[in-house]
């Protein structure tokens, strides 16, 4: 069952929220968030130009393709990431990712994840971009502040170590399906991050499958994110809070989505927090973390 938290809450009941909000993240992993913080009109807009950058021609979007940089940035064709590992299906997803921006002279260039974004030729793309990555940030930071009073940590715990973050902001499309056999939009996988913030246009697909359960449509709520705990955070909390598969269906019709993937600064140490038990995994920056299972989505399939 994935519940929808009103992120209002926050204001006149944090201690009910964080009580549903960490009984959420024990079970499934996943909820929903209403009333988010992230403004209407920025959501709206970020859809928009999600469309403008799927729609323009192929060479357009081939110059600026994630091949051409080791940073995991730019447009991504179908096959050039499938992430379900053990099967041999091409996910017919194009991706589009942006991460932390950095100027062209900034001394952090060049250190591990730490690349140029690559924009596309349209006019209010980046501007737009830019700010919903702030703000989809911000509201992930809101997040791991309940979180941390859940975990009986001061509610701030986080903030300083998301202060530079690796998060990397996805635009996503997925052609209707054409009944091919075996077809999958996105593979079945976990996310890598602590948290991931997805908005989707409500054409259906994104399926969970609860460690009890068999796969289940995740509910479309319309202005609400689905909000869901990466693998990352499962081990900073040694496992308290759960990961949980999911996959997109080839649609129907054409989907769009734009997920949003909290990750910590490079240099912060995931190791078990404080309270939650005898250690499980050692611990590991969270840029080598991410970086190892980044390369293990990368390894190219046939495109087929
Ligand atoms: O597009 C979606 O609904 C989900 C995408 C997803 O799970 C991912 O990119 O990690
Ligand atoms: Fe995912």
């Amino acid at each position: 069952m994935i519940p929808v938290l009103d992120w209002s809450r926050f204001a006149h009941d944090l201690p009910g929220l964080t009580a549903d909000m960490g009984r959420a993240v024990r079970d499934t992993g996943f909820f929903l968030l209403a009333n988010p913080s992230v403004p209407q009109d920025l959501r709206t807009a970020v859809f928009a130009q999600t469309g403008a950058v799927f729609d323009l021609p192929e060479a357009d979007k081939q110059k600026i393709s994630i091949l051409n940089t080791p940073h995991f940035r730019g447009w991504g064709k179908p096959g050039d990431e499938s992430l379900d590992e053990t099967q041999p299906e091409v996910d017919t997803k194009q991706t589009f990712n942006i991460g932390y921006d950095l100027a062209e002279d900034d001394p952090r260039l060049g250190q591990q994840f730490r690349g140029l974004n690559q924009w596309p030729d349209l006019p209010s793309f980046r501007d737009t971009m830019l700010a919903y990555y702030d703000a989809a940030q911000a509201q992930a930071l809101g997040i791991l502040s309940v979180l941390a009073r859940d975990l009986d940590l001061p509610p701030d715990h986080f903030a300083p170590l998301f202060d530079e973050p690796l998060s990397a902001l996805r635009l996503l499309h997925y052609p209707p399906a054409t009944g091919v056999a075996n077809e999958i939009g996105a593979g079945a996988h976990t996310d890598y991050g602590a948290i991931t913030l997805l908005l989707t246009d409500g054409e259906p697909g994104l399926q969970v499958k609860p460690r009890a359960g068999d796969w289940t449509d995740v509910p479309h709520v319309p202005n609400a994110y689905v909000v869901n705990i990466g693998d990352c955070l499962m081990r900073w909390t040694n496992d308290i809070y759960v990961s949980t598969p999911h996959r997109v269906l080839p649609p129907k019709r054409q989907r769009r989505s734009v997920a949003f993937f909290t990750e910590a600064n490079p240099d912060t140490l995931v190791e078990a927090l404080p309270g939650t038990g005898t250690p499980k995994y050692p611990a590991i920056r969270a840029a080598d973390y991410l970086q190892s299972r980044l390369d293990a989505t990368y390894a190219p399939k046939e495109a087929g």
